[in-house]
């Protein structure tokens, strides 16, 4: 097979503002300055191919701009971006190197290298008393809410707001799961796992769980990164496709805490972004699916049925998030896979867990199940596809709502597949991930200019924005069609 290797640059910019981890008792109530990234992945090989495993000989350009300063990934769209996704296809792995084109790379090591591999995940609260707090994180994250630039001023008395709205209702969802997000104890699991599977491999190395938005803290892990001395490092998100919202988010705050650190910005990284692609992954999934059919009296007949977390159309359409391009290729694949194994059965995709009174991906889940029923399905079996861990919206979400929606419906025999969580195939082939990327970690600036935005900065102008903003901001808050939009979503 064709080598490939892998290069790109993930340069940032410091922009004026800050984002604060506000929860009461969080340590790192600190205030960590933004900063955009523009990422690009290229890769070089000299044979093109169609096989998963073997890349093509085109280059990929993975960029990802701006998510602070214009609000949107819009100078991607319909150029780099689309072009890029679609030739991620063919790649075994998206992996993002921090800095390789603007600094030098890393020097040999004189010193023994230490391995570490950082496993992003989103977090969930591990008590009724987290969830308010846990959901305030949440929509303070600037991915997560996404404000224009003038209203940035609003992102954390509203999250206060949203968070508090909501809590009601997400308490009682994780009281129905057990009083708290599974999250945590699976994602350790699946660390433990990937060290052994490394171990077996002959590649020592510690692992480290990063959550976005509950314990253990991104911040925690770095810090533990360091304490460590790891000499070389591979960030592997727990999210098969990438999202703004969520790999991108979390290779936001990595990226802030690098470019400030001496230490960090001279480790050699290697970020994979996405890797729905890799053969592993897709024969896991179908060898699920597969077992699962089997428990249908007439596998045959069954509905497969994706069912994606899903994300507000505007990051799609007007911030460039390649998730959505990234799931059809991915449940493509799979369903490619299971027709080699001579499953021909019907599939459907929708989206799932809206929150807010904006427009989300479309199909949505409950209306298609109810169309479905109405159709006349009466087998089908659910596919959780945006997450490799049981969480709440598996487990509440699918096992609940949504089983009771479909069998209302008209729907007779219901199954689900369960999360990949340690599934042995699945965690050997993230850690092939893992060491397919070492070659091109390198590391990121140790040089932090100022930048444009921070030279633009004038004190005058923002407080003009601040002002005005107030005002359109209150009036829109009052709206009685906003305040009922929020009511009818949030609670
Ligand atoms: C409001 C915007 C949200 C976006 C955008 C979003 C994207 C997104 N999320 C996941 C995965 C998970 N989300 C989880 C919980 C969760 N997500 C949101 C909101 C958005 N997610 C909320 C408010 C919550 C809390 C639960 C609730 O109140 O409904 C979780 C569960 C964690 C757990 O506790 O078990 C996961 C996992 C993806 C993959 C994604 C975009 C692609
Ligand atoms: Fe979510």
């Amino acid at each position: 097979m064709e080598a490939a290797s892998f290069s790109g640059v993930l340069s940032n910019t410091k922009l004026s503002g800050s984002n604060h981890l506000l929860n009461s008792d969080c340590k790192f109530s600190r205030s960590i300055p933004r900063s955009r990234y523009i990422a690009c992945v290229s890769r070089h090989s000299s044979e093109g191919s169609n096989d998963v495993d073997k890349p093509s000989s085109k280059a990929l350009v993975l960029s990802i701009s701006d998510l602070n300063n214009t609000n949107n990934y819009s100078i991607l769209k319909g150029s780099n971006l689309r072009k890029n996704v679609n030739l991620q296809t063919n790649c075994a792995v998206g992996v993002c190197t921090f800095g390789e084109n603007v600094f030098e790379s890393s020097r040999a090591h004189a010193t023994e290298e230490k391995l570490g591999v950082l496993l992003l995940n989103l977090g969930g609260p591990e008590t009724l008393n987290d969830v308010q707090p846990f959901l305030y994180n949440l929509f303070a994250d600037p991915d997560i809410i996404r404000l224009p630039r003038l209203f940035k001023f609003l992102q954390r008395p509203l999250a206060t707001l949203i968070s508090v709205l909501r809590a009601p209702k997400s308490k009682e969802g994780y009281a129905s799961i057990g009083g708290g997000s599974p999250l945590r104890k699976i994602t350790d699991e699946q660390a433990d796992a990937i060290r052994m599977a490394l171990e077996a491999k002959n590649v020592h190395a510690n692992v480290y769980v990063g959550m976005r938005y509950w314990y253990p803290f991104t911040e925690e892990a770095i810090e533990q990164i360091k304490r460590d001395r790891i000499t070389k490092l591979v960030v592997l998100p727990l999210y098969p496709q990438f999202s703004i919202s969520t790999t991108g988010s979390s290779i936001r705050v990595i990226q802030n805490i690098f470019r400030g650190d001496a230490y960090l910005s001279r480790l050699p990284v290697s970020v994979i972004l996405s890797w729905y692609q890799r053969q592993g992954y897709i024969r896991s999934m179908a060898d699920l699916i597969e077992k699962e059919l089997g428990t249908f009296a007439k596998p045959e007949e069954v509905m497969i049925f994706f069912s994606a977390h899903g994300v507000p159309v505007s990051y799609v359409e007007d911030a460039g998030d390649p998730y959505k391009d990234q799931m059809e290729e991915c449940i493509h694949l799979i369903m490619q896979e299971l027709k080699a194994r001579g499953i021909g059965n019907d599939h459907t995709l929708a989206y799932q867990s809206r929150v807010g009174p904006v427009q989300w991906l479309k199909p949505y889940t409950d209306e298609v199940l109810v169309e479905l029923g109405q159709k006349g399905v009466k087998s089908l079996l659910a596919v959780p596809i945006s997450f490799v861990s049981e969480h709440i919206e598996t487990l509440e979400e699918i096992d609940m709502e949504y089983k009771e929606l479909a069998l209302e419906s008209g729907i007779e025999n219901w199954g689900r597949v369960p999360a990949l969580n340690c599934t042995s195939s699945f965690i050997t082939d993230l850690a092939d991930a893992v060491v397919e990327a070492l070659p091109s970690a390198k590391a990121l600036s140790s040089t932090s200019g100022d930048t444009a935005e921070e030279s633009e900065y004038d004190p005058f102008r923002y407080l003009v924005k601040l002002f005005f903003g107030s005002i359109l901001a209150f009036v829109l808050l009052l709206t009685p069609k906003v305040l009922l939009a929020f009511r009818n979503h949030l609670v």
